[in-house]
């Protein structure tokens, strides 16, 4: 039976004019990569806030592991937060910051930080404040996976990293996984270069879950046809249209439906290709209306 790790309920955050999380029921499964995915501004890192007891919800509630986080030490310490803008104290080196690192985490790594501080070459010198974009970016990541807590969030871990670093993070994401299994939750914009990581997906969309499921089903789940307007105006008609594009007199669009022999059949001379998963996250949230230099451009967004 599937394990979960975390659970909300109708959880809502709302600041003064703005609801960044609106009613969100979600369970996220144990010992699993989920990746939490979404446009800017979605609710990605509001919703780990409120999981890791950084912020408090409007309503709703929030369960790790069984239990309110906010009432638990024990339960908040089972979790590492990686945050994209994590401040540091000012006089915190790399020393300082490992080792207060080891005090917070009871699973933490020493060799797990050490390899990784060598792989991503982080100086020791200085302090953490004069630390690059990237260079800041992989301690992170050292805490993160060297912390080894049983769930352990990363909102966009890669900010400022090189391709070598990312390529770094990746593996030793997937090695320690493999030595560790534990809960992972990633938010990333980068899906087509992460998507192998992952094994289920959250996709977030002005504050609500859009979808929740397997990586392999939810990549079989739709497809895109591209053409000429007109006809793929008819190919669509009647079919689940998550987005469409028109430009000038081509378009394309993504159908929320798994491809069917008979759709092959009804293409003519139709385009119609697997979705990858950036193309379909992608597809969520798209606007209404793009202007194209006048072109008669236009997107479109039906209900799932
Ligand atoms: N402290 C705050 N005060 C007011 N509005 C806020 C606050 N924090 C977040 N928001 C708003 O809540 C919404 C969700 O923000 P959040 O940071 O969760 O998005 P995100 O999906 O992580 O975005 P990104 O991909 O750009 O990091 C946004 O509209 C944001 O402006």
């Amino acid at each position: 039976m599937t394990q979960i790790a975390i659970e909300t309920h109708g959880l809502t955050r709302r600041y003064r004019g703005a609801t960044a999380l609106d009613d969100v029921t979600v369970q996220v499964h144990a010992n699993t990569i989920t990746g939490l995915l979404g446009r800017n501004g979605a609710g990605k890192t509001t919703l780990m806030s409120l999981i890791t007891a950084q912020d408090r919800p409007s309503s709703g509630s929030v369960k790790v592991g069984g239990h309110d986080p906010f009432e638990r030490a024990e339960t908040i310490e089972q979790m590492c937060f990686v945050r994209d803008n994590q401040r540091y104290p000012d006089d915190y080196t790399l020393k300082l910051a490992t080792r207060a690192a080891r005090f917070s985490f009871p699973n933490w790594n020493q060799e797990v930080a050490d390899r990784l501080i060598d792989a991503f070459r982080i100086p020791s010198k200085p302090i953490i404040k004069k630390y690059s974009r990237g260079q800041m970016s992989a301690l992170g990541i050292v805490l993160g996976l060297a912390s080894r807590a049983p769930i352990t969030f990363f909102d966009e871990p890669y900010l400022g990293l090189d391709a070598t670093a990312r390529a770094i993070f990746y593996d030793e994401l997937l090695r320690d996984y493999a030595e560790r299994p534990r809960t992972v939750v990633l938010s990333t914009h980068l899906i087509d270069e992460m998507d192998r990581l992952l094994e289920r997906v959250i996709v977030i969309d002005q504050g609500r879950i859009v979808r929740h499921e397997d990586v392999d089903a939810m990549r079989g789940s739709a497809f895109q046809v591209a053409g000429k307007a007109s006809e793929v105006d008819g190919f669509l008609s009647g079919l689940p249209v998550l987005s469409r594009r028109r430009v000038g007199g081509l378009a394309t669009a993504v159908v929320n439906t798994p491809m069917t022999a008979q759709h092959r059949a009804e293409a003519g001379g139709l385009e119609l290709a697997p979705v990858s998963l950036q193309d379909l996250v992608a597809a969520y949230g798209l606007g209404d209306t793009v202007a194209d230099d006048g072109a008669d451009t236009h997107m479109e967004r039906s209900a799932a």
